[in-house]
């Protein structure tokens, strides 16, 4: 992991161990075989076709334990599509074919609406090819879901054109209603609802295939579904890894509980209100009982899971949520499986998502001090799931979720896309202040496989390290630019880190239309200059209101992405600099596009943020900072408590929980 280079003795240290990378070696239970490898054209990655077979079973309806509420179970999907009361935002689309098969732009109607007609209901027979620059063939997974479901209803606030939701963990008749409504493991009485309606609605598709693999430790767990008791395998995220996030005290509460029960299972928790539901399980706001402590546990159906071929993108997330450690990403304090269920218990945040955020501004778009203060920590998220070899993919305002500090946590991993990274510190000589505009100095190198590897000595090459600053004219101005140019000779010959992920080759239709690079629509293969794109529409969205691309449907919002050029409009007024840095992203070839090679380094250098300390990110004042989460909850309880944050009052014979 650590080496020199020369002058220079720098080590790069990733900030999770490489097992995480090197465990992925074979598929679960063996059911994916490996039945062809070959090289690419310019035989530097690996090409992998896997034949996958996963044996189908009908989702189980039956009673469930009395601890697992009703709401958990799921209902019976018809003609294998389940449109239900999800109340989730965004529409993910992924087909089996490319939607744009071709460069011209042109859809192809075929591949648009791919759906389980076709290919769900039938075990996954498919080849998928995968390339990569990593020499194991198996370290790199690429992992899709599901089938257009677009008569799955809509409602206020949802993206439109999404393809729709089958969740299966949801009551069918609920349709995006979002009814406040009560859940307790502990107490059988319990109703429940989904509680948040201010999502799109998500896509999902049996028809996806996937390669690479892994331990599965989902089917780890299965493998040890005999036991009878509830909690019958569980992974704990040892805050022994996270030295630093020591003061939280949600981990201790869980260790005694392990302590003293030997597990930790459903029946420790209370599930108080559905937060929202994705694709392959519901979110719910929990309490660790006998504690203070709140958590937000996604549940989800194993069995449907497995039916569904949805698998291996919830072993994906949770394997990529156990490596995170990054203040805008979730914590996972700990992983436990059920006979029935596998649940994520997460870090709660309670100030909702940026969609929703976004409608409750005036002229629905954010002013762009509060955009840029958003953009900049996902940005840092990026860049650490890029150094960390994840490609995130899935980039969109509302899978970025508001901590009740008003700072942001970057969520749902399952259709990220996992590879070898070189993370490398590149040693800055040039003094050309635009060599960053001409691309220019980087050295990444693709044949390096380790996901931690130090400076190389070939990689000591002249990058840009330099800020843009710009003449004022005044002497003031220029005065203080001297000191500005004094400081940047100081900073010119420090290295930087990129650790960008840039030969990662994926086939994978995967994201949201409005969200989707063209490359993903054509069909080319894409890498992490996916998360670029979507970086540019992202921030284009929350400055304007609305995507650029967006068309009357579905196809038209591809052909467009695809096709048309970028436009700004008139209303609201944006600086140059926040137009420039679009413009840079929303390059539709990938390799012209800014970061395509330094990554998040490239954009960090943008004037548009330029008066951003990103050292001290975490100590900017946020925009908004959440109005307290309300709750109600039916408990006989007369007394008031005023714990952490939560105040819990009496009220009837409700609870009102406010969370500050
Ligand atoms: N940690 C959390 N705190 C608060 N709410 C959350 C949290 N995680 C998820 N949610 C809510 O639950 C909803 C569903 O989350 P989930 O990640 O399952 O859905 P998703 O984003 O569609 O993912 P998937 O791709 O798995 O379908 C989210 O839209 C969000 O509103």
């Amino acid at each position: 992991m650590a080496a020199t280079s020369g002058k220079l003795n720098w080590v790069v240290i990733p900030p999770v161990p490489s097992s995480s990378f090197l465990s992925l070696s074979a598929n679960c239970n063996g059911s994916s075989e490996l039945v062809k490898e070959t090289s690419d054209l310019e035989g530097t990655a690996s090409v992998i076709h896997v034949k996958k077979s996963i044996s189908q079973k009908p989702p189980r309806f039956a009673s469930e334990p009395t601890q697992e509420v009703d709401s958990l179970k799921s209902p019976k999907p018809e003609n294998g599509h389940s449109c239900d009361g999800c109340s989730k935002k965004s529409g993910v689309v992924s087909y089996q074919k490319h939607a744009l098969a071709n460069n011209t732009g042109v859809v192809s109607e075929s591949s648009l609406g791919d759906s389980q007609e076709k290919c769900g209901g039938h075990p996954i027979d498919d080849a998928s090819v995968v390339q990569s620059s990593t020499p194991w063939p198996l370290k790199l997974a690429d992992f899709v879901l599901g089938d257009l479901d677009d008569s799955c209803c809509e409602k206020e606030g949802v993206r439109q054109g999404k393809p729709s939701a089958s969740n299966f963990l949801n009551n069918g008749s609920q349709c995006g209603e979002a009814k406040d409504s009560f859940v307790t493991a502990e107490a059988s009485d319990e109703t429940e609802s989904a509680a948040k309606s201010s999502g799109s609605i998500k896509v999902s598709s049996p028809c996806r295939y996937y390669v690479g693999s892994g331990k599965s430790s989902i089917c780890r767990g299965s493998t040890s579904s005999d036991v009878s008791d509830e909690s019958s395998s569980s992974s704990f995220s040892s805050v022994a890894n996270k030295p630093h996030k020591g003061s939280d005290s949600r981990w201790d509460a869980i260790k005694a509980i392990r302590l003293r029960d030997g597990f930790l299972g459903l029946n420790h928790f209370r599930l108080l209100k559905r937060l929202g539901c994705g694709d392959i399980g519901s979110v719910y706001l929990s309490k660790l009982s006998g504690t203070r402590d709140y958590f937000a546990m996604k549940v989800m159906d194993k069995e449907a899971l497995a039916s569904r071929k949805k698998l291996q993108r919830a072993q994906t997330e949770r394997e990529i949520l156990q490596s995170l450690d990054h203040p805008f990403l979730p914590t996972l304090y700990t992983h436990f499986e059920t006979e029935r269920f596998s649940c994520l218990v997460m870090e709660f945040c309670p100030g909702g998502d940026l969609h929703v955020l976004r409608q409750k501004q005036p002229g629905k778009y954010f002013p762009e001090y509060a955009a840029r203060f958003y953009v900049a920590e996902v940005l840092l998220a990026l860049e650490y799931l890029h150094m960390l070899g994840i490609v995130y993919r899935d980039l969109k305002p509302e899978n970025v979720l508001v901590r009740d500090d008003g700072h942001i946590m970057l969520s749902d991993f399952d259709l990220s896309l996992r590879c070898a990274v070189c993370p490398t510190l590149v040693r800055s000589a040039n003094t050309d202040k635009d060599s960053s505009k001409k691309n220019l100095g980087y050295c990444v190198q693709p044949s390096c496989t380790e996901p931690t590897c130090a400076i190389q000595p070939s990689c000591i090459q002249p990058t840009c390290f330099a800020p843009r600053f710009f003449s004022s004219g005044s002497k003031k101005e220029e005065k203080k630019n001297r000191l500005k140019n004094e400081v940047y000779h100081q900073v010119k010959l420090l290295p930087e880190l990129i650790a960008e992920p840039t030969s990662v080759r994926s086939m994978s239709f995967v994201g949201t239309h409005e969200y989707l690079a063209p490359e993903i629509i054509k069909g080319e293969g894409h890498g992490s200059a996916v998360d670029w794109w979507t970086f540019g529409i992202f921030l284009y969205e929350l400055l304007f209101g609305k995507t650029p691309f967006k068309g009357s449907g579905n196809r038209a919002t591809l052909f467009n992405v695809v096709g048309q050029p970028l436009r700004f409009p008139e209303s609201p007024t944006v600086s140059f600099a926040a137009r420039d840095l679009i413009r840079g992203l929303l390059v539709k070839e990938p390799q012209h596009r800014l970061a395509y090679r330094r990554g998040a380094t490239e954009v960090k250098q943008h004037s548009f943020f330029q008066s951003l300390n990103w050292a001290l990110i975490r100590c900017n004042s946020p925009p908004e900072i959440p109005k307290p989460f309300q709750l109600n909850i039916p408990v006989a309880a007369s007394a008031s408590e005023k714990v952490a944050g939560v105040v819990v009052k009496p009220s009837g014979n409700y609870l009102d929980i406010d969370f500050f």
